[in-house]
């Protein structure tokens, strides 16, 4: 078995006595060295999963290990970008990365944390609050970046930056993780900007994994299928499918050869994530190797 960055088993969060959990019966593992999705609709628990992951609250059920730790244990190896990106509004850009670097003795890396600041042609000189959202979110990942973690937490990094900061960002980000061996775990809603950088797929609803595991295996579970709407889909698990006039699309997990009268295709990642935002009831799929029911 490869090494886990991430695992969890019966992994519960709750605020309050109140309400739902936020996460609930979570079991699912991440391995070294994957660039892992995390996605799901509002409130899903993505933000709550990547914060008790970088350590800044305990469940309360079940356990999350962090590369074979507890998240408080290994903070120093891990980079941890939150939504709201908090920095020092006074710094400079300069001095944020100077206290970078001084909270992260004999791990800091100037070249890449000065480099991603660079690309974005930010003024070493400039009051991080005079900057824009994009423009700190850039900083916030250089100081993630420079501190050469061994696992990237980043809860929707790029939601801010226009598309063309977003597209060189996470070509950065991808070379400079995969060049290290860096795990990444990242949540966006933004699926296309996924498609082609990840490898493991945790998708979360209402607080519960409803698919996890390697992505091209997660891919391959699934056919796109289109035929006549009378047809029947027996014995298929249909994950979700929309009748037009006649016709029947449908996203499926076969359970053996399709009836010739199907047409299919793989599905791409936003195909399959957009099916199962709109069928949140649809079975659970747990391609990795945990036992642990989630469902
Ligand atoms: N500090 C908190 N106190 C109380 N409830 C919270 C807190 N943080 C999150 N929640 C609740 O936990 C649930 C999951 O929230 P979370 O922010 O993890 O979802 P999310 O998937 O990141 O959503 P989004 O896509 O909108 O960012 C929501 O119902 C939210 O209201």
């Amino acid at each position: 078995m490869t090494e886990t960055a991430i695992e969890a088993a019966g992994l519960g969060m709750r605020f309050g006595r109140r309400g739902k959990p936020a996460l609930d019966g979570c079991a699912f593992r991440i391995p070294a060295g994957a660039v892992c999705a995390v996605v799901g609709p509002n409130g899903a628990g993505k933000s709550t999963l990547l914060s008790l992951a970088a350590g800044l609250a305990r469940p309360t059920a079940g356990t999350l290990t962090v590369l074979g730790r507890s998240p408080a244990e290994v903070r120093a190896r891990v980079g941890y970008v939150a939504q709201d990106k908090p920095l020092h509004l006074q710094l400079t850009v300069a001095e944020t990365l100077r206290w970078g670097r001084e909270l992260n003795p004999g791990r800091w890396d100037d070249e890449v944390a000065e480099r991603i600041v660079a690309e974005g042609e930010l003024d070493p000189e400039a009051k991080i609050r005079t900057l824009s959202g994009g423009q700190r979110t850039r900083v916030a990942l250089a100081l993630a970046l420079g501190k050469r973690p061994e696992l990237l937490l980043l809860d929707e990094p790029m939601a801010d930056l226009d598309p063309l900061a977003r597209h060189q960002l996470m070509a950065s980000l991808m070379a400079d993780a995969a060049g290290h061996g860096t795990t990444v775990v990242m949540s966006s809603h933004v699926v296309a900007e996924l498609e082609g950088s990840c490898d493991h797929l945790l998708l979360l609803g209402a607080g519960r994994v409803r698919l996890a595991g390697p992505l091209d295996d997660v891919l391959a579970a699934h056919r796109l299928v289109t035929g006549r709407a009378d047809a029947s889909l027996e014995p298929h698990t249909v994950v979700e499918s929309r009748t037009t006039g006649r016709s029947l699309t449908a996203l499926v997990r076969p359970e053996g050869p399709l009836d010739a009268g199907w047409q299919d295709t793989a599905p791409t990642l936003e195909e399959l994530v957009l099916a199962h935002l709109g069928a949140p009831q649809a079975p659970a799929l747990l391609l990795d190797d945990v036992r642990e029911a989630a469902v």
